[in-house]
């Protein structure tokens, strides 16, 4: 019996009336009675029943307490459910068709330099603007980023103190396009771009992370317009980072993945102008033009036909603050290599690890082991003649064995942690180990080293660095008060050039003053050191640079600002830093601490020069009063 029909329902209310009227609107008049049989709107109840287990039960018990039949809407609303799952099921799979044959796509993951420069090249496309679905990242990441330009000046307290409080606040966001689907027009070509996450084997605890993956897919059977995009975001990503070093360390173990991933970025910064590193001009040439011959294209075939492993390891060696980490950071910026940066002490690096980061590393870089001889690596024999000579009687003896003894065990649990000498040999030049990388190390006791070490093959070039000469103190000096855009524009004017100039440039060092304190030597002798003044070229972007904060303008010959000078005293930095080097004594501070004193008075040359001495007397009193007192604990 059919509830379409009003007279065959009595008890029927308002709404039911309604919606029988709307029904009958539908379908009129002769509707079955009997619900065998049916029609494309109303389905038998036998297969409703077959969908939802029970429904004449309850079709029947609605019928009885609202006074309608609900098999006509929920037949609707069958056919209209079918009708969608078909439509969605045909337009997937036309669409995965047009996909596999219309459409190519490059896959990108996360743990690939690429990936970096899609997102930063997409950041600043119209799409992360216009998209509805966007991820912000904060503005402003590290101290370096005020140096291209774009930073927003602190606000100045009464007292003229810059004020940095809200200053962050004042940074707009980056966005990014967020996880989903992207379509976007570039160049005359349709682009999607799909960010998505999966799960991948961890190598330690949680067993499972996320990685991330971008896609990127266009219409048509060649990939060369996403190739071209690759192509053109990495340019993008290259030029803006193109004067920066990027400074990379093992990334911790809970987020290391596969290639790329075992090694995190943990900086991007300006890189350190050669010339800033004050070292005997024949030294830093040396190395430049040994390195700059390791890395030219055609080295590879020359190691591999003479069939020697294709690496090359400096040792720098001296006292603490002497340069070591400044000239390998320069070393990165002149080559324009990222630095990967190990700390050997790390307790949580295993021998496993290394042999994996060494493995993980790019083609070419510099790899910079720091304080080599801090990592409990030191040379076996030594340590163990020193034991002997210590054991002069008996009782001594007995006490030196059980000494050894400890430390045997000491060592032992040490090396489980962390790394054996034969661990970091092995990754140094084991069969994982990648060539085509600068190895750096650096250390303040090259004698404490494990001959094994540092034997050629492993270290082909030693540097050593000494406390500052005087000529040393004297660049410092003039290094310290020549002004921000003489200081500036000879790394800049080598980044300018084009790379074959820049390879042409390099490749004699030696000849061209452009990468050594040659060139500086030159100017500061032809026009500054002479004449007191900077070339006009050199001062053309002064007023733009003025604007960075950096200490106010520095003083020349003109203008040294820190109070009237007194009769014989000499009037330029030339002769302020000539006199500065000559009431210091040579080879007894090292370049940091000439630095450092002259940081304290940045702005003041003269005063500098006046209170060398004051200075100079105070440090050594100090020195010597410090080595008494540890004299004296050590008996
Ligand atoms: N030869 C130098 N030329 C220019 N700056 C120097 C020199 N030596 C030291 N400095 C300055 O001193 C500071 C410390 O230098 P750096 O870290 O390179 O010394 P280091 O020899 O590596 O010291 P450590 O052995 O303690 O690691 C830096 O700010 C650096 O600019």
């Amino acid at each position: 019996m059919s509830l379409l029909n009003p007279e065959a329902s009595p008890r029927l209310d308002f709404h039911g009336m309604a919606i029988n009227d709307a029904l009958r609107a539908l379908k009129p008049a002769d509707l079955p009675a009997d619900n065998a049989t049916s029609t494309i709107t109303q389905l038998p109840t036998n297969i409703l029943e077959a969908f939802i287990p029970g429904y004449s039960v309850i079709s029947k018990f609605l019928l009885d307490a609202l006074g309608f039949d609900i098999t006509l809407i929920v037949s609707v609303c069958f056919l209209l459910f079918g009708l969608a799952t078909s439509f969605t099921f045909a337009w997937k799979h036309a669409y995965r068709q047009f996909e596999e044959y219309l459409m190519s796509f490059i896959r990108i993951d996360s743990d690939d330099d690429i990936h970096d420069h899609i997102m930063e090249w997409l950041a600043n496309q119209k799409i992360s603007k216009t998209s509805r679905k966007l991820m912000a990242k904060t503005g402003r990441e590290n101290a370096w980023d005020i140096i291209d330009g774009a930073f927003t000046e602190p606000e100045l307290d009464p007292n003229n103190l810059m004020n940095f409080n809200n200053w962050d606040a004042k940074v707009p966001p980056r966005f990014q396009p967020s996880f989903g689907s992207h379509r976007f027009f570039h160049k005359g070509h349709f682009f999607q771009f799909k960010r998505e996450e999966k799960q991948v084997m961890n190598g330690g605890w949680p067993i499972m992370r996320d990685e991330e993956y971008i896609t990127l897919t266009c219409i048509g059977r060649s990939t060369e317009p996403i190739k071209c995009l690759i192509k053109e975001a990495r340019e993008f990503y290259l030029e803006k980072e193109k004067s920066c070093t990027v400074v990379r360390r093992p990334s911790p173990k809970e987020q290391r993945g596969r290639g790329r991933s075992v090694w995190m970025k943990v900086a991007t910064r300006p890189s350190r102008p050669i010339e800033t590193v004050v070292l005997e001009l024949e030294k830093k040439n040396r190395v430049l033009a040994d390195i700059n011959e390791y890395l030219h294209p055609s080295t590879p075939r020359w190691y591999a036909n003479r069939g020697i492993p294709y690496r090359r390891g400096y040792l720098l060696h001296g006292p603490p603050g002497t340069g070591k980490s400044s000239l390998a950071w320069a070393i990165a910026g002149v080559f324009g290599l990222d630095i990967y940066c190990i700390s050997l002490v790390d307790p949580n690096l295993t021998e496993e690890d290394l042999s994996i980061m060494f493995n993980a590393l790019p083609r070419r870089c510099v790899v910079l082991l720091e304080d080599i001889d801090a990592a409990g690596l030191n040379k076996r024999q030594e340590t163990e003649n020193v034991e002997k000579d210590k054991t002069e009687d008996a009782a001594a003896k007995i006490g030196a064995e059980i000494t050894k003894a400890f430390k045997s065990v000491q060592n032992h649990d040490k090396n489980k942690e962390g790394i054996s000498l034969s661990g970091l040999l092995n990754a140094i030049d084991g069969v994982a180990s990648h060539e085509g990388r600068v190895l750096i190390m650096t250390t303040n006791f090259p004698d404490k080293l494990d001959d094994a070490l540092i034997r050629p093959g492993r270290i082909d070039m030693k540097v050593e660095f000494t406390n500052a000469t005087r000529s040393q103190i004297y660049e410092l000096f003039v290094r310290m008060y020549s002004p921000d855009s003489f200081v500036k524009v000879l790394p800049e004017q080598i980044k300018h050039e084009s790379p074959r100039k820049a390879k042409e440039n390099l490749t004699s060092p030696l000849a061209n003053g452009a990468i050594s304190n040659g060139t500086i030597r030159h100017r500061l002798t032809n026009n500054f050191l002479e004449h007191g003044n900077v070339d006009e070229s050199v001062n053309e972007n002064k007023d733009q640079k003025r604007k960075l904060l950096t200490p106010p303008e520095t003083p020349t010959q003109a203008s040294i600002p820190d109070g009237p000078s007194i009769e014989g005293e000499p009037t330029s930095i030339v002769d302020l830093a000539s006199e500065f080097a000559r009431r210091l004594p040579a080879d007894i501070f090292t370049p940091a601490e000439v630095q450092g004193y002259l940081l304290t008075r940045k702005k003041e040359p003269a005063r500098a020069l006046r209170e060398v001495t004051t200075w100079k007397d105070y440090v050594l009193e100090a020195r010597e009063k410090k080595a008494l007192a540890t004299a004296e604990t050590t008996g």
